[in-house]
């Protein structure tokens, strides 16, 4: 089985000109012609867009969470609907939606700041993804980087490969989530948590 929390190599940057004459060549096997006015640039462009939408193969995510401190707090921290834009990797088009983070903190009260979880879905989304990879890479790192008592991830979100294409079911959404500690162990908890994600202020 694959081991859904290794990370790539933070090292490796992204070929331009690879990229670039690889668009080129798609255009080619299109039928297209790359020289014609409207698409001159677009190789360049493409590739640019592809460095910004798979920047998170290139970031670590133990150095996201690594500032943590302490504000004694040991209830639950929800960031609900954090936008989320990633890659499906089987057709390279997007899925898009919405993440809710949660967790509780460990005996220690340590917590990340806000935005860091926002960071998190960020760079793991940035990424050529399935959403249930997605969602675990996201759960955890967070028990990796911060020891809570309890993690949960939920994902909702629409995937354009079954909207403008193949099954063409545009507007149906799939929803993930993962648990991890006291949300897996304690029934009650996780309602808790879901019911507050669910709740729409
Ligand atoms: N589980 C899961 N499946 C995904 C995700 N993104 C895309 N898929 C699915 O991946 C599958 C790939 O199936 P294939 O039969 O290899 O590819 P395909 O012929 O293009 O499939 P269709 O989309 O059904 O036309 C499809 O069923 C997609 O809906 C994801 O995040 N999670
Ligand atoms: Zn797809």
């Amino acid at each position: 089985m694959t081991d859904t929390t290794e990370a790539p190599t933070f090292t490796s940057g992204f070929d331009q000109p690879r990229a670039e004459a690889a668009v080129r060549e798609l255009l080619l096997a299109m039928g297209e012609d790359p020289d014609r006015d409207g698409l001159q640039d677009t190789p360049a462009r493409v590739a640019r867009a592809y460095k910004e939408m798979f920047a998170g193969l290139w970031v670590d995510p133990d150095e996201v969470l690594a500032t943590t401190f302490d504000v004694g707090h040991d209830e639950l921290v929800l960031v609900k609907d954090i936008p989320m834009y990633s890659t499906c990797e089987h057709h390279l088009v997007s899925f898009h939606g919405v993440a809710h983070v949660g967790y509780i903190p460990g005996t220690t009260g340590q917590v990340t700041g806000l935005s860091k979880l926002a960071r998190v879905v960020d760079l793991y989304a940035k990424r050529p993804q399935v959403q249930e990879r997605l969602t675990t890479q996201i759960a955890d790192a967070l028990v990796r980087k911060l020891d809570p008592r309890g993690v949960i991830v939920v994902i909702e979100a629409e995937h354009l490969c079954m909207a403008m294409r193949g099954i063409r079911k545009p507007g149906a959404s799939t929803t993930t989530s993962a648990v991890r500690g006291i949300f897996k162990t304690n029934a009650i908890s996780r309602g808790e948590a879901l019911e507050l994600i669910a709740r729409r202020t």
